[in-house]
């Protein structure tokens, strides 16, 4: 029945097929995927509201590394960030949404992602995240990178963007505007990338989608 459903809940799958149809392309013909306005306007707007009103308390300085290798270093990254989970139904949305853009992966490419982490970023303007990979070959089980952006009017004059580079040698690179909606997708082994400081606040979520992994004989624990 048409009146028992509960949109604030629906996943969009239906509206999105078309778009994860092209980022599983654009994975296959070159690692990475650039597809502005990809999010649902009214999940982005939600998104970027509960980014925008999280407490000082809720936002952490972004380290570098897991468990044991973590720390922070701010030569490196600025960023402040806020875990992202299914506690709050726009929270839930947006993990429904990855969760069908998994789906539809694994179906289209048989890659086997497994979790999805994410979290909220903050650059403050001046705020940089220096060129880095998002794992290391035979080492991380992070196979694949989601960025979403969040930011309303941005312009090219603002700057912020991320810059996508094809391999180590690469100095060019591929660059993106963080603006409201746009979602940026590649293999995390392969390009190395960075974000270059803006003149406004740089709102996104940065997440992973990663493949089962064991650490010591167990279920290998996101994060
Ligand atoms: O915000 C971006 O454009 C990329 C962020 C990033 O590279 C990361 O969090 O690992
Ligand atoms: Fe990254």
């Amino acid at each position: 029945m048409f009146d028992q459903q509960q949109p604030q809940l629906t996943s969009h799958a239906d509206e999105s097929v078309g778009l994860f149809e092209s980022i599983a392309n654009d994975i296959v013909d070159k690692g990475y995927s650039v597809q502005p306005f990809a999010l649902p306007v009214d999940l982005a707007n939600d998104l970027f509201e509960q980014a925008q009103s999280l407490h000082d308390s809720e936002l952490h300085v972004a380290g570098i590394g897991r468990e044991q290798q973590h720390s922070h270093n701010p030569f490196v990254r600025r960023d402040e960030i806020c875990w992202i989970d299914g506690n709050t139904p726009t929270g839930q949305r947006w993990l429904n949404w990855t969760a069908d853009l998994q789906q539809h992966l694994n179906r289209q490419l048989f890659m086997g992602l497994y979790s999805f982490e994410s979290h909220y970023a903050h650059y403050q303007p001046g705020a940089f995240y220096k060129r880095h990979m998002d794992a290391f070959q035979g080492q991380g089980n992070r196979v694949l990178s989601l960025v979403v952006y969040l930011n309303p009017e941005w312009l090219s004059d603002d700057g912020g963007e991320l810059v996508l580079y094809q391999d180590e040698h690469d100095h060019q690179g591929v660059k993106v505007l963080p603006g409201f909606g746009t979602l940026v997708a590649f293999l995390s082994e392969q390009f190395p990338h960075e974000v270059l400081p803006a003149v406004r606040d740089r709102w996104s979520i940065a997440g992973w989608f990663r493949i089962n992994g064991t650490h010591g004989g167990r279920l290998d624990p996101p994060r």
